[in-house]
């Protein structure tokens, strides 16, 4: 019989022994089992890597004994400027402030995935324990508290972990859920002494503090903005340390607020799963966001203990986009039933100029309906114009929003930024930032926006410029851009569809005399993109991004790894607050060639 096998018979026959001593007198015997049985799983394990090409129990037996298959743990690949991948990053900075290598935080996933039960056996229970008196060090680009413990079985370890809602300064009471080869999830569950940073009486939402969606309600809105201008100097820091290095990364600018730090987002996707097994809903699931693990330091029932939260009211979402969804809950509550699968309701802010001559409701688009009364709820606002707003639920509606006096219509499931009230702000600055520097008002200027959308940037910069042309990959959207040109009497714009690097095969326009915008999603460029862009020479760049881990590494890559890259000097680097209350950060960072 194989080592492990031996093993892993003591192990289930001190474990079981451990689990029928019940009387408190025994409760220091009943341990002393549970940690022989702890270190029998970890020889299991020291004997498998021992005998890495072996299975265990599969030397020749004497008499047939069961197979037993060690599980394995399996690490999936992540994108290093994911929000996974960034937070290893986050982790080695700081075991690099606390003099700790990974292998000092190393942790032994191997012991839990074979323990009794992952969940209960005596290793997950050594784990995966409540612990007290931890002080939050530091916060994450993904808004969580970071701190280090003590490594419950190895005690010459520590361990990283991770947790949501903690801020820097905080001395917490967590509960650790889950384990990870360098980092340990958990849960707050009490804050015994606030961080100076804290100011509760700030949070605005009943759901705070359990919904994944904001993570920063207990922080003065300077303070957020402040955490902002970090990330963006800490994306910079992890992805472009070349460039830092070389000290060719200029001071990152102040991020810039939002006009609205409450109400601002024009989209909300509240959604809810079908419970495995279940061919029918036999009761309304909850209808809302995800629950960020199971924390009880606000001690609060709202929305339920679900990992999606019961949720009617959300207070960074628009006035009319509330109203949609307290209608879409009440239409819920009767027809959950015909769900076959959970299921995302789309809620996105759709703007109407009034004719005043005319009377409102026959005006109304199709839009989310007040089940009470059958009537589309809308909502009256006067700006220059007289408004109406309505919340449209059908992915394949046309919405219209209105920037700087410019008309914007796409698809409601399209992509479109979701704040409209910093739009203004962010459509000024890239068209500022576009101006080639000594350049006259009457030289030609051309500009190419790549990943142009339903034409935003475009839009909004094609006054004063002779030629824009812009790329989308999104059939869909380019005929928006192209319609979107049309509305708003713009003759001197051209749309293509197609991956970004396309673009290079239609430029006819002199690379001194052109600007270029890049707006790519989460992931960034790819270096076929940004090969091609170095190969074209535009005069300056603004890259606008939605993560900024991927920006800087795209702009080390593209000064440093790119032909002409290295002509290229960055001017600046901002944040944009698109997202109060939450840990997001727009970039913008501009580009010019020397
Ligand atoms: C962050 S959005 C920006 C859109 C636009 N600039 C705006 O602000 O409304 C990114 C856009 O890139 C498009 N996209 C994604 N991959 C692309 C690619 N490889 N080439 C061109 N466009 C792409 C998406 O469809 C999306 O519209």
């Amino acid at each position: 019989m194989s080592i492990g096998v031996e093993l892993l018979k003591n192990f289930k026959y001190i474990h079981n022994l451990a689990s029928k001593i019940s009387s408190n007198s025994l409760v220091r015997t009943r341990s002393i089992l549970r940690k022989m049985a702890t270190d029998t799983i970890v020889d299991i394990q020291k004997a498998e890597l021992k005998r890495p090409s072996e299975n265990v129990g599969v030397d020749k037996p004497q008499r047939r004994t069961k197979k037993i298959k060690l599980r394995k743990y399996k690490a999936k690949k992540v994108d290093a400027t994911s929000p996974l991948g960034v937070l290893q990053s986050e982790i080695d900075a700081l075991l690099g402030e606390h003099n700790l290598s990974r292998e000092q935080i190393t942790n032994d996933v191997i012991a839990i995935l074979n323990d009794i039960n992952t969940q209960t056996g005596p290793i997950a229970s050594a784990y995966h324990r409540e612990v007290s008196n931890i002080p939050i060090l530091k916060i994450t680009a993904n808004g969580s508290g970071l701190a280090l413990i003590d490594n419950p079985v190895e005690k010459s370890k520590k361990q990283v972990v991770v947790v949501p809602f903690g801020l820097p300064g905080d001395i917490t009471t967590i509960k650790v859920f889950k384990t990870h080869p360098h980092y340990v999830e958990s849960d707050l569950l009490e804050i015994t002494e606030k961080s100076p940073m804290r100011k509760d009486e700030l949070i605005k939402c009943r759901y705070f503090g359990k919904c994944s969606g904001c993570q920063f309600q207990s922080l003065s809105y300077e303070q957020q903005l402040e955490l902002k201008k970090n990330t963006v100097i800490n994306a910079y820091k992890f992805f472009a340390p070349e460039l830092v290095r070389l000290g060719v990364v200029p001071e990152i600018g102040d991020t810039i607020e939002s006009p609205l730090q409450f109400n601002y987002r024009t989209k909300l996707t509240p959604h809810f799963d079908m419970p495995k097994k279940l061919k029918q809903l036999e009761m309304r699931p909850p209808l809302g966001f995800g629950q960020n693990g199971r924390p009880t330091w606000r001690h609060t029932d709202a929305g339920g203990q679900g990992s999606i939260l019961d949720i009617e009211e959300c207070v960074i979402g628009t006035e009319i986009i509330n109203k949609g969804m307290s209608n879409e809950r009440k239409i819920f509550e009767t027809n959950y039933t015909k769900y076959k699968k959970g299921a995302t309701i789309l809620l996105r802010e759709h703007t109407k100029v009034l004719d005043p001559t005319q009377d409102v409701e026959s005006q109304l688009d199709e839009g989310s309906k007040d089940p009470e009364t059958g009537c589309i709820s809308h909502l009256e606002v006067e700006l220059d114009k007289k408004l109406v707003k309505t919340c449209v639920t059908n992915t394949r509606q046309v919405v219209t929003e209105y920037i700087n006096g410019f008309t914007f219509q796409f698809s409601a499931g399209e992509f479109f930024q979701n704040n409209n009230s910093i739009l203004p702000k962010v459509t000024k600055y890239v068209c500022d930032n576009l101006k080639i520097p000594g350049s006259q008002s009457d030289d030609p200027h051309y500009l190419v926006d790549a990943y142009c959308g339903s034409g935003l940037f475009s839009i909004t910069a094609s006054k004063g410029v002779d030629k824009v042309i812009g790329v989308e990959v999104s059939a869909d959207s380019v005929s928006f851009a192209e319609k979107n040109a049309k509305a708003n009497g713009i003759k001197n714009c051209k749309f293509i569809v197609g991956k970004a690097e396309k673009i290079f095969a239609s430029i006819d326009t002199p690379c001194d005399r052109t600007s270029v915008i890049l707006d790519p999603p989460r992931k960034g460029c790819d270096d076929v993109f940004l090969k091609q862009l170095s190969d074209y020479n535009p005069s300056r760049i603004v890259y606008i991004s939605c993560n900024v881990h991927s920006q800087a590494r795209d702009v080390q890559y593209f000064l440093q790894k790119t032909e002409n890259g290295k002509a290229y000097k960055i001017e600046s680097i901002r944040g944009f607050d698109f997202f109060p209350q939450t840990h997001h950060v727009e970039s913008v960072c501009v580009l010019t060639r020397a």
